[in-house]
């Protein structure tokens, strides 16, 4: 699934965390989520490596990988999260905390968690975060206030569609008279009666009403529990 370009990866980010840059390159960054969001290299791979620079003893090497880092939460959608969502890496964050003695570095790295818990408020497999945010809290850590614009992420991308040759949901199996349908929300492949509901979906930037199966127009419909 991934070319590994991953030497190409670790030239951008070297040059992106140069300690001889003054301010973030931007435009080098979204270079680097784009090698991402392209499947050139493995978001674990990449988090690990960004996660190295972040204890760099050199402040604006730490700090420039924590831009990366925030870019990439930001523009590569569930890739990234599935893997700064996790316990594991909220660990990890909590450890670079401990090891690192930038004060501006720890105000970041509470700023982003913090962040990212208010983004993933509703999204159950991304518990860890908000888990960490209150570990943190009784451990004393003194969170910045939230700013709402540092938890708006760009859209996730719809899924891939799914193929098979029965209804994802009742199982009938297609022919020339039971046609395939496909949900737009999960991408599971349906016969119409299970996909007889349209709607929009604006988490992935699509405005106008699609198929959807009836498990996701009922998510996408029903308010979400706080
Ligand atoms: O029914 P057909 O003409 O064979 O083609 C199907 C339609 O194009 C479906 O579009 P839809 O989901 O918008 O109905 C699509 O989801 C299926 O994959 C195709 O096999
Ligand atoms: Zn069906
Ligand atoms: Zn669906």
């Amino acid at each position: 699934m991934f070319r590994s370009n991953s030497s190409q990866f670790d030239k951008l980010l070297d040059k992106a965390t140069s300690n001889l840059k003054l301010e973030p390159d931007w435009p080098l960054i979204l270079q680097i989520c784009d090698l991402i969001r392209q499947g050139d290299v493995q978001p674990k791979y990449a988090l690990a490596s960004i996660k190295k620079k972040m204890t760099n003893s050199n402040p604006h090497v730490a700090m420039f990988s924590l831009n990366v880092l925030e870019s990439c939460v930001k523009n590569c959608g569930s890739l990234v999260h599935d893997e700064i969502g996790t316990k594991n890496f909220m660990e990890q964050l909590k450890d670079t905390m401990k090891i690192t003695t930038h004060e501006n570095v720890k105000t970041k790295i509470l700023e982003l968690i913090q962040a990212w818990a208010y983004a993933f408020r509703n999204t159950p497999k991304y518990r860890s975060v908000q888990d960490t945010v209150n570990i943190m809290k009784t451990e004393g850590y003194k969170f910045p206030a939230l700013k709402e614009s540092d938890a708006m992420f760009s859209a996730d991308t719809a899924p891939e569609w799914a193929d098979g040759d029965c209804c994802h949901r009742c199982r009938v199996v297609f022919s020339i008279m039971q046609r395939k349908h496909h949900c737009r929300a999960c991408g599971q492949v349906f016969c119409s009666q299970c996909t007889n509901k349209t709607c929009t979906l604006p988490k992935f930037g699509i405005e106008k009403e699609v198929r959807v199966c009836e498990a996701c127009f009922e998510k996408v419909t029903k308010p979400t529990t706080s």
